[in-house]
């Protein structure tokens, strides 16, 4: 789906209550907004795009496009929103503009991040030595660490190019732009239709093998992993927890499976839920499922103090809920991983790495390397 212009931009607030005002002010526009939706699928009708900050109090969007253009399961469609008198309303695909050219940025350069490398193997050699001692008053099993790179290009980045080269390298990912910020997540925190939800929990990485044979055992070892096992239990727990008492049937695979993109491997564990009566609609599923242990850790109390003790960088909208909703509740909220913070001619690249008892800073600093390579083979070509 694609979207661009904006027929109207929501108000989302901060505080804990920011996904029900988010879905109040959705469900207010669509109060006084006719809508002629002929197809009645996923993403046909009225939609908005959306992305949240990591913590409460930080800027989130919602935004309605006012021209979006989808495809599924061989349907295409196209769909235009505007003010009564609105030209395109009459035929919306004759009106759609001939593409602008792309522009290239021209050539890259690093410049640095919010804190040195030196200073996040700090952070994380004091996280694996907390869970360890069981430091302080609840045990913290698990915390994720993130960090940041900079990177300025000569000409300012041209959003679309860099989706074109995500979408290429990463087809099974969820390839997004919203307001600047700009990724390839494979990882699904919720998506929704009428009763169905699903959610795609990852934790535990591996490189990619050089060849087939490096390639298959490294992800037999990651598999076999009692560390990555362990990082990803409270993952897989943390969804489940969130579907108590509204899920008439939740069906979680029994074992990790591997998840293979281009740069990493993942273990991952897909989980299926038949929503009970009144299902609750896809921001209610968010507020229950942010911030997840993949991107928090565990207990989520305790790893979230710990992260604003220890990482020293701002996520901004980094690791929090970014895709698309509609009226009727149904949508789809990728986690913002592998993406980057674009404004004109800099970004601001973002990677993590779940820290457990049985982690080595430097094996957790080589997987951010591999895990910031996504935006960086976008934004080198
Ligand atoms: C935090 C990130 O990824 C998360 C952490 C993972 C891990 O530690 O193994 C794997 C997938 C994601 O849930 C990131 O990509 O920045």
């Amino acid at each position: 789906m694609v979207g661009w212009g904006e027929a109207a931009r929501l108000p989302v607030g901060t505080g804990p209550g920011r996904f029900d005002a988010a879905r109040d002010s959705l469900a207010g526009l669509a109060a006084y907004t006719p809508v002629d939706d002929p197809l009645d699928r996923p993403g046909t009708g009225l939609v908005a795009t959306t992305s949240w900050a990591f913590e409460d109090d930080g800027p989130s969007v919602l935004s309605v496009p006012a021209t979006v253009v989808g495809s599924r399961g061989g349907q295409r469609w196209v769909t235009a929103i505007g003010p009564p008198g609105d030209p395109r309303l009459e035929d919306p695909s004759a009106a759609l503009p001939g593409p602008a050219p792309v522009r290239p940025h021209g050539r890259v350069r690093y410049a640095g991040a919010s804190q040195s490398e030196l200073a996040w193997l700090d952070a994380v050699a004091r996280a694996t030595a907390e869970i360890r001692d069981h430091a302080g008053g609840e045990p913290l099993t698990k915390v994720v660490l993130a960090r940041d790179r900079v990177v300025w290009a000569r000409e300012p980045f041209d959003t679309r190019l860099l989706l074109q080269r995500l979408a290429d390298r990463f087809p099974s990912c969820f390839v997004f732009a919203i307001d600047g910020l700009v990724g390839a997540t494979p990882e699904l925190l919720i998506g929704r239709d009428g009763r169905s939800a699903r959610s795609l929990v990852l934790a535990g990485t591996a490189p990619r093998g050089r060849d087939e044979v490096e390639d298959a055992e490294l992800g037999a070892r990651l598999l076999a992993s009692a560390k990555d096992r362990d990082e990803h239990r409270p993952s897989v727990d943390s969804v489940r927890e969130a579907f108590d008492g509204i899920a008439e049937d939740l069906a979680v695979d029994p074992e990790p499976w591997l998840l293979r993109l281009a740069n990493v491997q993942h273990l991952a564990t897909d989980v299926r839920v038949h929503l009970r009566e009144p299902a609750p609609d896809l921001l209610e599923l968010a507020a229950r499922l942010h911030p997840p242990a993949a991107v928090c850790g565990s207990p989520r109390d305790a790893a979230r103090a710990t992260i604003r003790r220890l990482e020293q960088l701002d996520r901004g909208r980094y690791a929090a809920p970014v895709g698309w909703v509609d009226p009727s509740g149904d949508g789809e909220l990728g986690i913002a991983l592998r993406c980057a913070e674009v404004d004109g001619a800099r970004a601001r690249l973002f990677a993590g790495a779940g820290i457990v008892a049985g982690s080595l800073p430097e094996a957790e600093l080589e997987e951010t390397r591999h895990k910031l390579r996504a935006m960086q083979s976008a934004i080198e070509g």
